[in-house]
């Protein structure tokens, strides 16, 4: 990992605007170099924040994107709760990305079907047997520190400490049906694949999530949370968070100045 970076912005819309800009330029950096960008999303606050900032960015290209989902509630796309649906309405309308080059899910399969599908479907993508390496993973973390949906305590969480674990550690995806978080069906990346992406940007915005960020970004007692083990093997990982959710926070951040590109 090249060191983590933790970027403060006095609003959400500023953030939502380099955001918008780092994303657009790590596209154009994998772009100069490769047939595609790959680009993982999260559901959650994020959503909004990025289908307001992204089409706003001029000239975007992103007819050679491919897109796919840092995890996903197993409802039908037409339910509140589905991540895919809410990017539907939400952003697909406004940039122009080939249906074929959006990985969902097919919420119509039992969880444990659906997992290994998505994860087929991943797999062919990226015409790979082996963990895929997006170009960048968009997360977000919720108070509890869960990230995707690898939520604390979570056997999922154990599978990666545990080496007897070790055919579950190197799956791609994984089901899960027991999420604390509503819905409780969902299929999620495991940390292996967050952790072998080029770029993992984590997104928290507003107070309730200051004192989980504190214990992520400075450490606690306990285990550590989901969102403290994302750590890209080789890539860089940023935080970018408003000034509520960086309140408690003590150690050395970034505060750009306007229209500052990171
Ligand atoms: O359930 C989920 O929650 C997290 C965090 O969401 P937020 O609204 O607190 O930002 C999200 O990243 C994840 O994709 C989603 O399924």
């Amino acid at each position: 990992m090249s060191g983590r970076r933790v970027v403060v912005f006095p609003s959400v819309a500023e953030l939502g605007s380099t955001l918008a800009q780092l994303v657009s330029s790590r596209a154009e950096k994998a772009l100069s170099t490769g047939a595609s960008f790959s680009l993982g999303l999260s559901g959650g606050s994020l959503v909004s924040i990025l289908s307001k900032e992204l089409p706003a960015v001029p000239n975007l290209d992103c007819s050679r994107w491919l897109i796919g989902f840092c995890d996903e509630r197993l409802v039908p796309f037409t339910d509140p709760e589905s991540t895919y649906g809410l990017y539907k309405n939400q952003l697909f309308g406004k940039i122009i990305i080939p249906e074929e080059r959006i990985l969902a899910i097919d919420p119509s399969l039992p969880v444990q079907e659906c997992a290994d599908d998505y994860a087929g479907k991943l797999s062919k993508a990226f015409n790979t047997e082996q963990i895929p390496v997006f170009d960048m993973l968009l997360l977000g973390i919720g108070p509890d520190g869960h990230t995707c949906s690898l939520f604390p305590d979570h056997p999922l969480l154990q599978c990666s400490m545990y080496p007897t674990y070790y055919r579950i550690l190197q799956r791609t995806v994984a089901p899960i049906s027991d999420s604390p978080k509503p819905p409780p069906q969902r299929v999620t990346m495991t940390l292996p694949t967050v952790n072998a992406a080029r770029c993992v940007v984590f997104v928290s915005t507003g107070g309730s999530k200051a004192p989980v960020l504190k214990q992520v970004l400075e450490g606690g007692e306990g285990p550590a949370l989901p969102a403290a083990l994302v750590a890209p093997r080789q890539g860089e990982l940023f935080w970018l968070v408003d000034e509520p959710a960086a309140a408690s926070l003590t150690s050395q951040v970034e505060r750009p100045g306007p229209g500052a590109k990171l």
